[in-house]
């Protein structure tokens, strides 16, 4: 009896950050015991693994847990094997992309903690020693909250910080100096489904509204990025990219957020076209081979290695999100990062705009070495996330 066998996989409905249920898995091995859980997105890609009802995939997702009984939990490949050979389907819709990831994760977490390591060191090795980059949301609108902004997430990243404890703090203050400037301008917000202010203005105003907020609020160099979420903007009648009155037809999206770039000397922008244009993303890439800016394919790739080495043969992108639940396992995840680092291209672990006091991206990201971590930057189901990496980064400081 190995202390990592594992005895017994439950599955529970529990709440998420939007008030939604979600499936939250517990893996009891031998010796130890682990416990994660599903997020949810709203601005989902077509070809992610599909997500089911929570009441269901608790139920399948039981099912698909007796066959883990008796198995490893610290070989993860063999466990991810087994739930899609228990699935039977090529994107999890018979047990849920919920149920299936929420499981993965559960036996990473159990397979550590009876080997008495932390998560990141279980699933990274000796080798995994440097902390992310934090991309933080601080002004959003498009499927995270109404009557905002079109552009989803307007983000920042403090690159001139010296460690994810600095670049933390560096993000919260400039959330906080957001709310000052929208107040100076008599702009009234809410917050959207991440934490990031919601206010009624147009996409360039809220560009200016987050480089004042720099300005006044970072101590340390802090560039700007985006997540244009442009199949949510696509309307196919219109065969255009729809922003309120504007539209843009693919050539002119192009010049449009290549203007976006350079104007604003953006270090990053994710999803700038619709998730089945390649091409277009491939113009775009070469276009800004000239700066550093990170283009990166979220609904593009939607974690899925054969979507990533399509990408690369067409020079699609230069980064690559990586959302767990877009493709069911920890197995996945790591590939997906494994092909798009032999690429050359950047990655960025992601959460979603639903979420769980769940922190196993923190550990993932740090674990497989991914150069971001895009997770927000306020409110408990975002901090989560963010507190952990602090951990991990003191940890490793010791
Ligand atoms: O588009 C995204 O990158 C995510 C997370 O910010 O949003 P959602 O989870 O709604 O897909
Ligand atoms: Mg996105």
């Amino acid at each position: 009896m190995t202390p990592t066998e594992i005895d017994e996989v439950t599955l529970r409905r529990v709440l998420d950050s939007r008030g939604n249920a979600t499936v939250e898995a517990d893996v009891r091995t031998t010796e130890g015991f682990g416990r994660a859980s599903a997020p949810s997105g709203a601005s989902t890609g077509e070809y992610e693994a599909v997500e089911i009802s929570a009441k269901r995939a608790v139920e399948r997702g039981e099912e698909a847990g007796e066959a883990l009984v008796g198995t490893d939990a610290a070989n993860q490949r063999a466990v991810d094997e087994t739930l899609r050979d228990e699935d039977g389907t090529d994107d999890f819709s018979r047990i849920g992309a919920n149920a299936a990831v929420a499981i993965s994760m559960a036996t990473a977490d159990s397979a550590a903690d009876a080997l008495g390591v932390r998560l990141h060191r279980h699933l990274g090795g000796a080798f995994a020693s440097s902390t992310p980059t934090p991309l933080g949301n601080v002004v959003g609108g498009g499927e995270h909250a109404d009557d905002a902004t079109d552009i989803q997430e307007f983000l920042v990243a403090p690159t001139g910080a010296e460690t994810f404890e600095e670049a933390v703090f560096t993000n919260a203050a400039v959330h906080a100096g957001v709310k000052d400037v929208l107040d100076d301008r008599g702009v009234t917000a809410g917050k959207g489904d991440e934490g990031a202010w919601a206010p009624s203005i147009d996409d360039p105003e809220a560009l200016e509204v987050v480089a004042e907020a720099v300005d006044r609020a970072a101590d340390v160099e802090t560039r700007i990025g985006l997540d244009v979420a442009a199949s949510e903007l696509w309307d196919d009648d219109a065969g255009a990219y729809v922003y309120g009155d504007t539209t843009r037809d693919t050539e002119e999206q192009v010049d449009y957020v290549e203007s976006l770039v350079r104007e604003g000397d953006l270090i990053y922008v994710e999803d700038p076209l619709r998730e089945d244009d390649f091409e277009a993303f491939a113009r775009l890439t070469e276009r800004l081979a000239d700066t550093d800016t990170l283009v990166c394919g979220d609904d593009l790739f939607v974690t899925n290695v054969e979507r990533i080495e399509h990408g690369v043969a067409q020079g699609a992108a230069n980064s690559v999100l990586i959302k767990p639940n877009q493709v069911g396992t920890v197995t996945g995840a790591y590939e997906a990062v494994k092909t798009a680092r032999d690429a050359g291209y950047e990655t960025v672990m992601s959460h979603r705009s639903g979420e769980t006091e769940d922190a196993t991206i923190a550990s993932l990201s740090v674990g497989f070495g991914t150069g971001l971590i895009k997770t927000g930057t306020v409110g408990g189901e975002r901090t989560a996330k963010l507190n952990e990496v602090i951990r991990i980064q003191r940890d490793m400081e010791r």
